[in-house]
C-alpha cells in the first residue's frame, strides 16, 4: 500500500517524493503528463525536471489520480497554483475520510485570489490540512544538501506526524499553526524575487537588491497584518528566509525572470528560456488585486504587476519607486 500519494511531479514534486523514499515512505508520485508518468516508469528517471536523479523503486509514477491517492494515508500537492483548485476538487471524491492533505504549492488561488487554504478547506472541508513552504530549491533538496522548511498545520498531532514523516538528517521540519502567514510569504517572495532579478538585470548594485529585499519584507507584513497572519513568520523561515533565498540566488526561476526583464526581454521570451513554472507572474496580480481590496500599500509588487500586465518598462517602473514621497520606516511610529 503506497502511504503517501504526490500530485505533482515538476521539480519540487520529484524533490519531495525523494525526501519522503529516503524516511522509509513508499510514494505514488501522480504526473499530469501521461507521457511523463510512462517515461518515468521505464526509465525510473524524470524526463523533465531533476533529469540527473534516479527515482528508487519505493517511487511509483503513475497518471491515475484517484487510484493514487485512494490507498493513500496522506496526500502532498505539488501542482503550480494554476492547478491547485481543480487538484483539491478532483481530490475530494477519491479519497478516503481524515486523509491529511499538505501542499507545497505557492502562490494564490488564479480563479478568486484568495489564499490556498482557503480553497482547499472549502474542497476538503473534513480533511487536516498543512501547507509546506520554506527556503527550498528543489535542486538542493534532491541532492540530499541540508534545508529547513515549516510544516503549517492547525491540528497539532496531526503536525507532527507529518513533520516525522518529511524529517530527517538532512530536512529539517519546523512546525507551525500559521497557515496565513506561511501561505503569505511563499506567494509574496516571489514578487519581490521578480523585483530583485529587475533591479540586477538594469544593472543597480547591492544597495538596491538590500533595499527591496528589506522593504519587501515590510509589504509582506504589512499585508499580513492586514489577513491575520502572525508576524514572526514573515520573519521566520516561509517568509524573511524564502524572500533571501529567492532574491539573491539565480537557482530561482522568479529572479531569472526578473532578470531578464530588466536585460529587455519579454516576458513571452523570458518564460521560454526558463521553461519552467514562474508563479510570481501571476501572484503579481492577485497580490495586486488583494492588496488594493484591503487597502494595503504594497508598492514594490505594484511595479512589478505593473511591468507585467501593462508592458510598463522596467527603468520607469524603477524610477517611480525612487521618486515616491519620503515617509516613516516604520508605519506606526512617527506620523
Ligand atoms: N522548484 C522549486 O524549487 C520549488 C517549487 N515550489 C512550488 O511548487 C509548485 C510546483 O512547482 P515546480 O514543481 O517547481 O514546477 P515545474 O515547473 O518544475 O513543474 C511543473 C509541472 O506541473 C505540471 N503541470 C502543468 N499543468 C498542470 C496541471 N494542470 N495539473 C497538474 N500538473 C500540471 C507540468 O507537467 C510540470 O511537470 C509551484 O507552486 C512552486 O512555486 C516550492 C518550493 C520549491
Ligand atoms: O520557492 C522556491 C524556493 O524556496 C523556488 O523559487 P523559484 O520558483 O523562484 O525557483
Amino acid at each position: 500500500m503506497a502511504d503517501y500519494a504526490v500530485l505533482g511531479a515538476g521539480s519540487w514534486g520529484t524533490a519531495l517524493a525523494l525526501v519522503l523514499a529516503r524516511s522509509g515512505h513508499d510514494v505514488r508520485l501522480w504526473a499530469h503528463d501521461p507521457d511523463m508518468a510512462r517515461t518515468m516508469a521505464a526509465t525510473g528517471y524524470n524526463p523533465r525536471h531533476l533529469t540527473d536523479i534516479r527515482l528508487p523503486e519505493t517511487v511509483r509514477p503513475t497518471v491515475d489520480l484517484a487510484a493514487s491517492v485512494a490507498t493513500a494515508t496522506t496526500v502532498l500537492v505539488a501542482v503550480p497554483s494554476h492547478a491547485f483548485a481543480t487538484t483539491m476538487r478532483a481530490l475530494a471524491p477519491a479519497i478516503a475520510a481524515d486523509t491529511p492533505v499538505v501542499w507545497a504549492t505557492k502562490g494564490l488561488d488564479n480563479a478568486g485570489g484568495g489564499l490556498l487554504h482557503d480553497v482547499a478547506a472549502a474542497a476538503l472541508p473534513d480533511h487536516p490540512l498543512a501547507a509546506l513552504s520554506g527556503p527550498s530549491f528543489a535542486g538542493e533538496v534532491a541532492h540530499g544538501l541540508p534545508t529547513a522548511i515549516v510544516l503549517a498545520c492547525q491540528d497539532r498531532a496531526v503536525g507532527n506526524r507529518l513533520c516525522a514523516d518529511f524529517h530527517d538528517e538532512r530536512f529539517r521540519v519546523y512546525l507551525s499553526d500559521d497557515l496565513i502567514g506561511v501561505g503569505l510569504g511563499g506567494a509574496v517572495k516571489n514578487i519581490l524575487a521578480i523585483a530583485t532579478g529587475i533591479a540586477d538585470g538594469l544593472g543597480f548594485g547591492a544597495n538596491a537588491r538590500s533595499g527591496l529585499v528589506t522593504r519587501g519584507l515590510a509589504e509582506v507584513r504589512r499585508l499580513g497584518a492586514a489577513l491575520g497572519a502572525d508576524d514572526r513568520t514573515l520573519t521566520g523561515l516561509a517568509g524573511l528566509g524564502d524572500l533571501m533565498l529567492t532574491c539573491t540566488d539565480d537557482q530561482s526561476r522568479n529572479r531569472r525572470m526578473g532578470l531578464a526583464l530588466g536585460r529587455g526581454a519579454s516576458i513571452d521570451t523570458a518564460t521560454a528560456q526558463i521553461g519552467a513554472v514562474v508563479e510570481g507572474v501571476r501572484t503579481a496580480t492577485e497580490v495586486g488585486g488583494l492588496a488594493r481590496r484591503l487597502g494595503v500599500d504594497m508598492p514594490i509588487c505594484a511595479a512589478v504587476e505593473s511591468i507585467i500586465t501593462t508592458g510598463r518598462s522596467p527603468m520607469s517602473a524603477a524610477e517611480a519607486l525612487m521618486e515616491r514621497r519620503p515617509g516613516a520606516e516604520f508605519d506606526d511610529r512617527l506620523s
